[in-house]
């Protein structure tokens, strides 16, 4: 678990310019650029980009910017002394303005194209010329790559300006969308779960874009007003940002046969990967065919237990498109998330992602991207029939694994040795019957009550004497079997390492991001703080503030319960 540790004054890399020192770009110098982008990275407008694995371009910096925060726990990580924050070569660059970069910086950062799956379906016409060729990062640019101790990251600025994939949007990121995504990063991070991280968080003092967003208590399901908001530029930063979705694109080239060089392309950006993320789990001096065996094992590995711990600590990704997923097996794209607050298994905060992407049926939603990475990597092995059967095999064994690891999960997030199926399923329907909050209930659980009066906390209903019945009975099977032979008060610490106490519920970040735009971050760096400790009992004053159940006039309130946009 991460804690806010603040580096002394003489610690780490307190100027730019000798954090610069850390900038590597000779990864990157091994991909294609495409070969049709202008030579000065001007480059903003929509356009169809056929070939290449990125596109030079240059940010567009957000005006008179204002620094709001920063990750005290990654700073320290990478061994960047607080102080980096007032030394304003670093905040220009981290809003955009690369105009007075000097070497070893370049004066361009870049775009990558990639492709959309939706649940597993093809699309190709979400981009403005029907092809695909113009979808891919619209708002995103990496400006550059540093290596800390060895290991690698990319710093990509989110809502940097427009890019060739921008489809005639403005490119920006409004500060309301950022604030989540710089905390909500920042949390996962610290509930242990894989995540891009949080760098920085700048905000525009006067440049302002128009949303739809909706009114003070309105409960419309779209958004029913228009909004002027601040734009806001976070910084995240991951070993890579390579999605599924923009192996596929490669793939799609190699189906469709679109350009001489498509095959060595899609090996290119494979092997980059491979390099990227994957260089612990697999040895260089495997021949490519087996390191690609290795990389489906190792992907499906990550991804299955990457949605095991979201169901654990109640994320919902959303919308969770093979263009938001990782290939890297984190969580990517902090748009429509949300966290469960009163237990729903088919819960979704995001209006435009169904069933489909809901929160228990996450694992099927993975598994549909997992068989889009197998469509497009399968491709370079085609000819060799013994190597194919072995990535076709790892594909076909994506549901058991995946039940694996969720049963593990339950079994872990019940103080269980083992899992218990009928337990269980008792328990998931007595939850949906008395409308218990997720977070407060496991965390109550984990104090391995006597009876049920401590559970009741979390329940949002008032509950017969008929299903209280019921819940005793749970209680005391369940009881029965965690305590066998065991000491119930390691069991309850064991739980709670993997209960929060504090869970992201939207209602509390809400006048977080509405006091920013007034320029009062007090409340956006009391969350960081809060939330940078998921699992500690922390004082009784936040507990009170912040282990709470969701009032009742936030139920189906626009833009908190759920949103149509989120950008
Ligand atoms: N304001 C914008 N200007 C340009 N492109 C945008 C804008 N908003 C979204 N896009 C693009 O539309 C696509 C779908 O949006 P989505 O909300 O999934 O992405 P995002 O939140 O911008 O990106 P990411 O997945 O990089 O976190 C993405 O390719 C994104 O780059
Ligand atoms: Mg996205």
């Amino acid at each position: 678990m991460s804690s806010i540790s603040k580096s002394s004054p003489n610690q780490g890399i307190t100027s730019f310019q000798a954090f610069t020192q850390l900038v590597d770009y000779s990864l990157m110098d091994q991909l294609n650029a495409d070969p049709n982008a202008t030579s000065d990275g001007v480059d903003h407008h929509p356009r169809q980009v056929f070939s290449g694995h990125y596109v030079p371009v240059i940010p567009t910096p957000i005006l008179d910017p204002e620094y709001i925060i920063h990750s005290h726990a990654f700073f320290d990580e990478l061994g960047l002394n607080e102080e980096l924050v007032h030394d304003k070569d670093f905040i220009s660059v981290f809003s955009g303005d690369l105009t007075k970069a000097s070497r070893p910086l370049r004066r361009f950062g870049w775009a990558t194209g990639y492709a959309l799956s939706i649940y597993g379906t093809e699309y190709s016409h979400q981009c403005p010329f029907g092809t695909g060729n113009g979808y891919g990062d619209g708002r995103a640019i990496s400006l550059f790559e540093i290596v800390v101790n060895g290991q690698r990251w990319e710093m990509q600025l989110k809502g940097g300006g427009q890019t060739p994939y921008c489809r005639g949007a403005d490119g920006r990121a409004v500060l309301r969308s950022s604030v989540r995504e710089f905390l909500a990063q920042e949390y996962m991070h610290s509930l242990g779960v894989p995540t891009s991280r949080s760098l920085t968080l700048i905000v525009s003092r006067s440049e302002t874009v128009t949303r739809p967003w909706y009114s003070e208590d309105s409960s419309s399901t779209d958004p029913d007003i228009l909004v002027d908001n601040p734009v806001a530029i976070s910084t995240r930063v991951a070993p890579s940002f390579l999605r599924v979705g923009q192996l596929e694109l490669f793939a799609r080239r190699v189906r469709n046969n679109d350009h001489r060089d498509a095959r060595k392309e899609l090996r290119m950006i494979v092997e980059h990967l491979i390099q990227r993320e994957y260089q612990s789990d697999i040895p260089q001096g495997l021949d490519f065919e087996s390191q690609l065996v290795r990389l489906t094992d190792c992907f499906r590995n990550r991804l299955t237990s990457l949605v095991a711990q979201w169901i654990r600590v109640g994320y919902c990704q959303g919308n969770f498109n093979s263009d938001n997923c990782a290939a890297g097996g984190y969580t990517l794209d902090y748009g429509p998330f949300g966290f469960c607050e009163i237990f729903d298994s088919e819960f979704q905060p995001w209006t435009g992602g169904g069933k489909h992407f809901s929160f228990f049926n996450q694992p099927v939603a993975a598994e549909a991207n997992f068989h889009m990475f197998w469509t497009a990597i399968r491709l370079l092995v085609e000819d060799n029939p013994e190597i194919l059967e072995k990535v076709d095999n790892i594909r076909r064994g994506f549901r058991e694994e995946m039940q694996a690891k969720m049963r593990e999960m339950w079994a872990c997030k019940l103080g269980l040795i083992e899992y218990d199926s009928e337990l269980l399923s008792k328990l998931l329907q007595l939850m949906e019957r008395s409308e218990v909050d997720y977070t407060i209930f496991f965390r109550e659980l984990s104090h391995v009550p006597e009876d049920i009066s401590s559970l009741k906390k979390s329940f949002y209903i008032k509950t017969s004497p008929e299903l209280d019945e019921q819940w005793c009975a749970w209680l005391s099977c369940w009881r029965d079997r965690v305590g066998n032979n065991r000491d119930l008060a390691s069991v309850s610490t064991s739980m709670k390492a993997v209960n929060p106490k504090y869970t992201w519920r939207e209602w509390l970040i809400v006048p977080a991001y509405q006091q920013a735009e007034q320029g009062d971050y007090t409340l956006i760096k009391e969350i960081q703080a809060v939330l940078s400790k998921p699992y500690d009992e922390q004082s009784k004053e936040v507990e009170e503030k912040y282990y709470r159940l969701k009032p009742k006039q936030y139920f189906n309130a626009g833009g908190i319960s759920h949103y149509s946009c989120s950008s």
